[in-house]
């Protein structure tokens, strides 16, 4: 019988005027971006807690230190396939992620389908196993006001 875990992965970062935004490697246009030590891309720090937090393997900072030059302005999707790689060592798979953001603006809906095809290619999985939904917060709070963007994800991984 194959073995199934569950794992939840939760990322914030700020908003700031004039930064590239990046989000599932999509660079949306904006008049101000994720900031990070790396390319920010909240959503796929969030999938990468939760396939790290599935497989019971730290998490993103504890593997990515921002405190290390390797990873200055690196892709996220990188940082993915390096996460997807340590999983692979344990013997997991992914079965399925589903993310959200919680993002006043822009709208994320029209990018959708190249975030999904970015992630399933970084991840090596099919698209069709990768689900990415969108909220406002309704004008409320830090990300109401536009000064930060967070993201939710969960995963289930598999091993034979
Ligand atoms: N940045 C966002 C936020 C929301 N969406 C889409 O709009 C719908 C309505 O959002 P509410 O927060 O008003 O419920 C939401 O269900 C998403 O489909 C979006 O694309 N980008
Ligand atoms: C990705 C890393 C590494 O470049 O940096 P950030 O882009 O700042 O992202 P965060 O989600 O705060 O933490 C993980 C990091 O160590």
């Amino acid at each position: 019988m194959s073995k199934l875990k569950v794992g939840f992965g939760f990322d914030v970062h700020q908003m700031k005027e004039g930064h590239p935004f990046i989000m599932g490697g999509v660079q949306l246009e904006h008049h101000s971006g994720a900031f990070g030590h790396s390319d920010a891309d909240v959503i796929v720090h969030a999938i990468c807690d939760a396939l790290l937090g599935a497989a019971n393997m730290r998490d993103i900072g504890y593997h990515f230190s921002n405190k290390d030059e390797r990873w200055r302005g690196i892709s996220s999707l990188i940082l993915l396939q390096h996460v997807i790689g340590l999983l692979k060592e344990k013997g997991w798979a992914v079965g399925n992620i589903d993310a959200m953001i919680c993002l006043e603006a822009p709208k994320i809906n029209p990018h959708v389908p190249a975030m999904k095809a970015n992630i399933a290619q970084a991840a090596g999985i099919d698209e069709e196993d990768i689900s990415i939904k969108a909220t406002t917060n309704e004008q409320m709070g830090f990300i109401g006001r536009g000064e930060g963007v967070v993201a939710y994800a969960v995963c289930l991984i598999e091993k034979a």
